[in-house]
């Protein structure tokens, strides 16, 4: 199996509600990412994108189509095999931090470590996220950014094969979105996780590998950005 089809996303269909209330979300969606590719999900409000990252997380299941990650197809899994899959090899960030409130930042990542056969050291990785010197402070004494720092720890612990990211920065102001957005960027370099964006923000298709863009719940480009750019030289 070539590289290319690491993450194979094949004819994906999906609807919500029914009879006059009947939404088509996503009509027919094919595309693949590489391993290691850092791949961002534009396209207006409803376009089906988070929809669309949910089918891919296993989260949600489509219609109709497959997802199949290094040639194993999602959809033939069954419901304990599924989750025994994502735990291992799908991380999640969000845009809402969804931190344990009475647990400090150490054990949050730790939560994501006990999920995973092989997890990164957890004090090695605060220190990367910068977090080790408030690695006992609780989420309501952080930043907004500290507080994403420390929910893409939890998910970046378990080295999963595929980080999956829904606007992750869309909580946060300029300066503290390039931060993380440069995070996601070392993260990516350093470990070679395949990511998957959705995002708002048109700008970060300049760091990106690939650009799929959806409208009304179809593909309406899907373009490699040969030469992309630092997260620390974006503008909006
Ligand atoms: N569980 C659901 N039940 C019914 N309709 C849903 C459900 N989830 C999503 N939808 C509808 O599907 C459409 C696409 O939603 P989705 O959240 O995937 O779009 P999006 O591109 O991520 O939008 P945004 O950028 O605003 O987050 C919307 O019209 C939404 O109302």
């Amino acid at each position: 199996m070539g590289d290319n089809s690491f993450l194979k996303i094949s004819g994906i269909k999906k609807s919500f509600g029914s009879g006059e209330n009947r939404t088509e979300v996503l009509r027919g969606i094919d595309f693949e990412v590489a391993k290691g590719e850092f791949c961002v999900l534009l396209g207006p409000s409803g376009s089906g994108k988070s929809t669309l990252l949910n089918i891919i997380g296993g989260i949600d299941s489509p219609d109709s189509g497959y997802i199949s990650i290094d040639g194993e197809k999602t959809g033939d899994m069954d419901e304990k095999t599924l989750t025994r899959y994502r735990r291992k090899h799908l991380g999640y960030v969000f845009q809402m931090y969804n931190l344990i409130p009475n647990l400090n930042v150490k054990e949050n990542v730790e939560v994501g470590a006990y999920l995973s056969d092989n997890p990164f050291d957890v004090d090695d990785l605060l220190k990367t996220l910068g977090l080790y010197e408030h690695r006992h402070k609780l989420p309501n004494q952080l930043s907004g950014g500290q507080q994403q720092r420390t929910s893409i720890g939890r998910a970046i612990v378990k080295n999963p094969d595929i980080l999956l990211c829904d606007e992750p920065t869309g909580a946060l102001d300029y300066n503290t979105s390039k931060e993380i957005l440069k995070l996601i960027e070392d993260v990516n370099q350093k470990y070679g996780n395949t990511i998957i964006m959705v995002t708002h923000n048109d700008a970060i298709k300049n760091m990106a590998d690939r650009t799929v863009k959806l409208r009304d719940g179809m593909i309406r480009r899907n373009i490699v950005n040969e030469n992309k750019i630092s997260a620390v030289e974006l503008d909006w």
